[in-house]
């Protein structure tokens, strides 16, 4: 009870992140990626540097979140901005995922994108392929525009085979698209992924609320 991981996406202001360093969340994550809730290295460095006021119970690991990066550019983001973990959101092959394992040392969350929202709902990728290379594997609502951050669910039904996937292959399964603090503790009950990643559902026209963040921790922890 209360162990699923937290991760809260597209954070950009200091004074939200500020606000939130006595909730226990274990991931903080900055998109890089084209999105209303880009961030620039420099102001990711600043945002990252924050983490470690955090008070309780640990410090959040900090994730970047890119959709089909250049290598390079990934290098040098990872540097200024101190990240621990890169989120793929895009279509990055094994080889990708490998390549920035090695030379960069951080952790790769691969995200399968789901396609439909029908029980057949299919996925952008073929997640065997990355078995032994990622560190964790997301589920997401497939996004026509951006690749992610949709704020709508995809069908739960589809979570189990790959919850199933990632446990035997000894890495955890995350859970994002759509959550909210009404719906997150019905996907643990029901599903028990490892982590949920949430961005819209903490956002109140279209930036985050500190008390639907709060909200939602708590509902993950409770539940
Ligand atoms: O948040 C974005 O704008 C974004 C853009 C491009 C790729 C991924 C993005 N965010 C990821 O989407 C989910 C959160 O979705 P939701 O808004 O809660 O439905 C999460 O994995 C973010 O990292």
């Amino acid at each position: 009870m209360g162990d699923t991981a937290v991760k809260i996406c597209g954070l950009q202001d200091v004074e939200v992140l500020k606000s939130m360093v006595n909730l226990p969340v274990d991931y903080i994550g900055f998109v890089f990626a084209p999105s209303r809730r880009r961030v620039t290295p420099e102001q990711a460095a600043l945002l990252s540097a924050q983490l470690k006021a955090w008070k309780t119970p640990e410090i959040p690991q900090s994730v970047g979140v890119f959709v089909n990066p250049e290598l390079e550019e990934l290098a040098a983001i990872v540097e200024e901005a101190q990240l621990d973990v890169v989120q793929l959101h895009g279509q990055e092959s094994p080889q990708f995922c490998r390549e920035v394992k090695e030379r960069l040392g951080t952790r790769v969350f691969k995200v399968l994108s789901v396609q439909s929202l029908n029980e057949n709902s299919e996925a952008s990728i073929n997640h065997e392929l990355y078995a032994g290379v990622i560190d964790g594997l997301l589920l997401d609502t497939f996004d026509p525009v951006y690749g992610g951050g949709s704020g709508s669910t995809f069908a739960w039904e589809g979570i189990p085979a790959y919850r199933d996937w990632a446990r035997n292959h000894g890495i955890p399964l995350f859970v994002a698209g759509g959550l909210l603090p009404s719906n997150v503790a019905e996907l643990i009950d029901k599903y028990s992924p490892d982590g949920v990643d949430v961005s819209s559902g903490v956002e109140s026209d279209g930036v985050k609320d500190i008390d639907k963040i709060a909200a939602f921790v708590g509902r993950v922890k409770q539940a």
